[in-house]
């Protein structure tokens, strides 16, 4: 998409008129905002599927959400989306589409890439992946000697690691208990050393996750399971087939690392690695969850597309959340988003999330290659509550930075919890309630006086408060609920793609890392090419290779 015209970001009246209206806010206190509308807390609200979303605790009045939707018109927001949607090649650095939504459309939707629709081929994968994870699940698939599978350990890292491995945590009430299914991405020995030292590999199935299925941390892990379990089975290459299984965009690949390519679950390259986990990548979610909830999670992915793509800019939740971040980062100067699951099962949730974001929107030059001067994505971090509360929410409170937050609940807790655990569920959720109240609205000095606290501990004790939240409630964690949230996130990413005029789609950032380690790793072993690093490299390099005895 050719974005030549268009008028920079920080020179369009729009942009102007929210600098003027920033100023003209100036500290008003959301206390202020409160007193001001009785109204706000229902006001401020929108619903989207099953999830009730409060951004009344923002900094925010009804004229700066009016502006911020006038700079989303300006910059073509909508239009960006339409054109993802039909499968326009809007990931122009790469060439590609960008069509991760059509990975949960209905079988009966059209859409087209190259003049092909692509849905049929996105429904034949999800039903091999369903009559595959079924014959694991009920027995039927066996490995070499003719054993039961037990064991599923996923190989991939980034985008084929992260999403599923987080959705099993997510989903791990609607697991089969039977199975144990484990994740590994780090190249780092210990990683795969962990994961298989207690499992038979007569039992134990591979899949191997890669889109290139060039990715050296993956093939290499890859191989040495294969050793293992070669060595394990004191088997041959012929044994490799009942045990390993490719999730890859590369059938060519997949062929040369020994992988029937009968046993390989396709996808395609309009699939971003960071928007794949609801493609062929989420087969160990779905061996663990079953066909059924993962197609549930496909519907709830679907549910927030369709609202997204259809719902009017001032119910656009999506929208709202991108244009939100979007504001604190260009006239608050936030350097940094924090996500906040209240909820023990979304513990992977943030790191999911800082590879969709900051993969996406780490960038410093617009879709024309022109640096930007207005601040792009925020580092986006967090764990989940209470654990936070005792770690690094003093921060939040009281520390020197503007860090919006949005806090993740649930009504109930999740339903197969031990009956004498479920009590607890008040005591996390009035933690959850009672920290955006918190943040919002502080405690003044002469609240803190009218406790009786010494005058000099008065400051220490003082809440500025003013600190944004977004509050997400949803009444279950369900796969539908889940798919929901991830496919949100996906969008409020995209939005604030399109208003900031970066590619959200290519990340060519993490490339030279990538070759470096490449021409470094031969000199660790007394090989060539110690002579071109620089002096500190050389240096770190050869006291490594003394440490080695090399
Ligand atoms: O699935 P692959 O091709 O192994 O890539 C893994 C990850 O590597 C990256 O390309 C970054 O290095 C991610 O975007 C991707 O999710």
């Amino acid at each position: 998409m050719n974005t030549r015209s268009r008028t920079r970001l920080n020179q369009t009246p729009e942009w102007t008129a929210l600098g003027k209206h920033r100023e003209q806010l100036g500290t008003t206190h959301l206390r202020q905002l409160f007193a001001d509308d009785p109204r706000r807390g229902t006001g401020f609200t929108l619903r989207v599927g099953d999830l009730h979303v409060d951004y009344s605790k923002h900094l925010v009045t009804d004229e700066t959400l009016r502006l911020l939707r006038e700079l989303a018109a300006a910059t073509g927001v909508a239009e960006l989306r339409d054109a993802m949607f039909r499968g326009e090649k809007i990931n122009t650095t790469e060439d590609r589409a960008v069509l991760h939504t059509a990975l949960r459309a209905p079988r009966d939707a059209v859409i087209e890439v190259d003049g092909e629709n692509v849905v049929p081929g996105v429904h034949a994968v999800l039903d091999k992946m369903a009559a595959f994870s079924d014959r694991v699940r009920s027995g039927e698939w066996t490995g070499h000697t003719g054993r039961r599978i037990k064991n599923v350990v996923n190989i991939g890292i980034g985008g084929s690691d992260l999403g599923p491995a987080m959705a099993y945590e997510v989903l791990r009430s609607f697991t089969d208990r039977e199975l144990t299914v484990r994740f590994v991405s780090n190249v780092d020995g210990a990683d795969l050393h962990e994961a298989v030292r207690d499992l038979d590999p007569a039992e134990t199935l591979f899949v191997i996750a890669s889109k290139t299925f060039t990715t050296i941390e993956t093939i290499t892990n890859a191989t040495s399971a294969r050793n293992w379990l070669l060595t394990g089975l004191n088997a041959g290459q012929d044994a490799v087939a009942k045990h390993f299984v490719a999730l890859s965009t590369n059938a060519g690949k997949v062929a040369e690392f020994g992988i029937d390519t009968a046993n390989m679950f396709e996808f395609w390259d309009w699939v971003g690695g960071r928007y794949s986990y609801d493609s062929a990548i989420g087969l160990s979610l779905m061996i663990a969850i079953g066909p059924d909830r993962f197609r549930e999670m496909l519907d709830g992915f679907h549910l927030v597309d369709e609202h997204f793509r259809t719902a009017p800019a001032e119910e656009n939740v999506p929208l709202l959340l991108g244009l939100l971040g979007v504001w604190y980062g260009a006239f608050f100067d936030a350097q940094s988003h924090a996500v906040l699951p209240y909820s023990h099962y979304l513990s992977k949730f943030t790191a999911y999330l800082q590879q969709l974001d900051m993969e996406s929107n780490g960038k410093s030059v617009d879709r024309d290659g022109n640096p930007v001067d207005w601040q792009t994505g925020p580092v986006v971090w967090g764990t989940p509550g209470t654990n936070g509360q005792h770690a690094y929410y003093q921060l939040i409170h009281q520390g020197t930075k503007v860090i919006p937050a949005d806090f993740i609940g649930f009504a109930e807790p999740v339903a197969d919890l031990l009956p004498g655990l479920v009590a607890q569920h008040d005591l996390l959720m009035a933690n959850f309630f009672a920290q955006t109240q918190a943040l919002a609205f502080g405690k003044t000095p002469d609240e803190v006086r009218a406790e009786g606290v010494a005058e000099e501990l008065v400051p220490h004790k003082t809440f500025k408060g003013n600190h944004p939240t977004t509050t997400i409630l949803a009444d279950r964690l369900t796969p539908s609920v889940l798919g929901q949230l991830i496919a949100l996130y996906e969008h409020k990413v995209f939005v604030q793609g399109a208003v900031w005029n970066i590619d959200s789609f290519d990340q060519w950032g993490v490339e030279l890392g990538k070759v470096l380690a490449k021409k470094i790793e031969p000199v660790l072993t007394g090989g060539q090419g110690g002579e071109q690093l620089d002096s500190s490299t050389a240096a770190l390099v050869e006291a490594y290779r003394a440490r080695r005895g090399r």
